[in-house]
């Protein structure tokens, strides 16, 4: 029996009263691809970044093929043949791909460094591997998905033998998912050894070989793919039956809160959104399906105000707000959670209550109301808030007085998804609601949003989860290329529906991995 790749023992690491990684053992057999799973603050990001020589353990000890080894930062972990790709991509924007690749190990001709070696070398790696790259192209011209084949090219540029991915599918749409799991099933068939953090059940069944579970920075399970199930892992992660919840689909919708008419973004070439009209009815939420980057997001930037649409109207209660501003719009009734919780969803050095405020500050019994009048707000009342909704959402923190940027990626979402919901506002956008969420928190924030559709209120759900919308939604628009090509109501979508809708939209390979995502259980 070979040495194991990576060997990890009694690792354990606190970070003030919080215990991150309380004792962990974890073996990599080489050549294996092995997921790490667990629910949001379980401690998964923390033992990659110990691996890696981001973070010093408290306690344990850690060996690389064998050889024991005590990294005093990433440089140490690099030398010893890891590689890690990060959630949030490390990269400069305005080189190239092969700038970026070759970054800090060129190669060198006559002292200088060497264009057309670096390019070939990119080149050579992206063949092996099969990663579909330019290596002339700025990086900040690429999509998320060629962003994370930038990192994993250039982990491997540094011969990585061992590579940790954080969360790699967060970003990715679902033909892109399909194709980083070929890459990394031809790396670890080339010897290499892949760890794997994700929260997607169907991901780890399709692409692992083996699966380690956390809860609580302490081990509750360890599974051979080929033999485990879906329940057992969630049982493993939440030490509970998880439920799916799913949209009744009774009820009457009401009257129209939200009406985008013949809206379009951008002109001639550049249009981003291409004549989309749509109207979202009081109870009702309607889904948006489609691959990233075919206009959702303009299109929500559009209704919001923070993008202007060429032409069109967008109207919120009747009111046409298209030349408004976002704070007009959303003190007229407009609740949103962004897809970018780091940038436009939290500011991550404030406290959790500092971030709950935001928005918040004018609503009694927080704001001008308070009997402290206008512009101060009652910081008690802040925190009793803030306070209530930690526990309403299962945050998972020492206190309502630490930063965001502290929080675990998935806690830091469920502030926003609670902030947003609390102001019970007419209209709320929501565009990858659950985006690094775990499986718990994905019922629990599915139920909350259902409540709010039940009790009258109206919701844009933007997702790439397919699964997601079905489970949500009353009607599915499907976006491809800035226009809705199909529309779909909750009892008629079904997965070779929606599917042949991407595919009728030309994109074959999307339809096909999205009914692949379809076809397994959404847990
Ligand atoms: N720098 C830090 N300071 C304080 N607490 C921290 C820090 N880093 C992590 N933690 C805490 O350690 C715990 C484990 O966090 P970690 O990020 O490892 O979880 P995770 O399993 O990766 O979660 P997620 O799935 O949400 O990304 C959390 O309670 C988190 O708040």
């Amino acid at each position: 029996m070979s040495l194991p790749a990576v060997e990890l023992s009694g690792i354990s690491k606190r970070f003030g009263a919080v215990v991150a990684n309380d004792g962990v053992d974890l073996v990599l057999r080489p050549g294996s691809v092995h997921a790490v799973m667990g629910e949001n603050g379980a401690g998964k990001s923390t033992l990659m970044s110990i691996m890696f020589g981001m973070v010093r353990p408290d306690s344990g000890r850690i060996a690389v093929e064998g050889r024991p080894v005590d990294f005093s930062g990433p440089l140490d972990a690099i030398a010893a043949g890891l590689g890690m790709v990060h959630q949030h991509f490390r990269l400069f924007d305005e080189m190239t791909v092969a700038e970026n690749v070759v970054y800090g190990a060129e190669p060198r001709r006559f002292g200088l460094f060497d264009r057309r070696a670096a390019a070939e070398r990119v080149r050579e790696l992206a063949e092996r591997y099969g990663l579909d790259t330019d290596p002339g192209a700025l990086v900040g011209s690429l999509s998320a998905g060629a962003k994370q084949r930038v990192e994993i090219l250039k982990a491997l540029h540094r011969d990585a033998r061992i590579l940790i991915l954080d969360e790699p599918t967060a970003v990715l749409t679902p033909s892109e998912v399909t194709s980083l799991f070929s890459v990394i099933r031809r790396a670890a068939d080339g010897g290499a050894t892949v760890v794997l953090v994700t929260h997607k059940i169907h991901e780890v069944l399709s692409v692992s070989d083996e699966i380690t579970v956390l809860r609580g920075g302490r081990v509750t399970g360890r599974f051979d793919t080929a033999t485990a199930s879906a329940q057992e892992l969630v049982h493993a992660m939440t030490g509970r039956e998880v439920h799916e919840v799913a949209n009744p689909g009774t009820g009457t919708p009401g009257e129209t809160v939200l009406e985008v008419e013949h809206l379009t973004v951008g002109a001639g070439a550049t249009t981003v959104v291409s004549d989309v009209s749509l109207r979202v009815r009081a109870g009702e939420i309607v889904g948006i399906a489609g691959v990233s980057g075919n206009g959702q997001h303009d299109l929500v930037a559009a209704i919001l105000g923070t993008q202007r649409p060429d032409s069109g109207r967008v109207r919120l209660l009747g009111r046409d707000v298209t030349a408004e501003s976002v704070r007009t719009r959303r003190s007229h009734g407009l609740a949103v959670i962004p897809e970018d919780r780091r940038g436009e969803g939290s500011a991550i050095a404030m406290s959790i209550t500092e971030n709950i405020m935001l928005g918040h500050h004018r609503n009694p019994p927080i704001g001008a109301a308070s009997g402290l009048g206008r512009g101060w707000m009652s910081l008690a009342a802040a925190r009793t808030m803030a306070t209530d909704l930690i526990q309403a959402y299962d945050v998972r923190t020492s206190g309502e007085s630490l930063p965001v940027g502290a929080l675990s990626g998935g806690n830091a979402q469920k502030v926003v998804v609670a902030r947003e919901l609390a102001h019970n506002a007419p209209l709320l956008i929501a565009e990858q609601p659950t985006q690094g969420v775990d499986v718990g928190a994905i019922e629990a924030i599915h139920g909350r949003l259902l409540d709010y559709r039940n009790s009258g209120g109206a919701i844009l759900l933007v997702s790439h989860e397919i699964s997601e919308l079905m489970a949500l939604a009353d009607r599915i628009l499907v976006m491809f290329s800035g226009a809705v090509v199909a529309e779909f109501d909750r009892q008629e979508a079904t997965v070779e529906l929606i599917g042949a809708a991407l595919a009728g939209a030309g994109n074959a390979a999307q339809a096909q991995a999205a009914e692949q995502e379809l076809q397994v259980p959404a847990v």
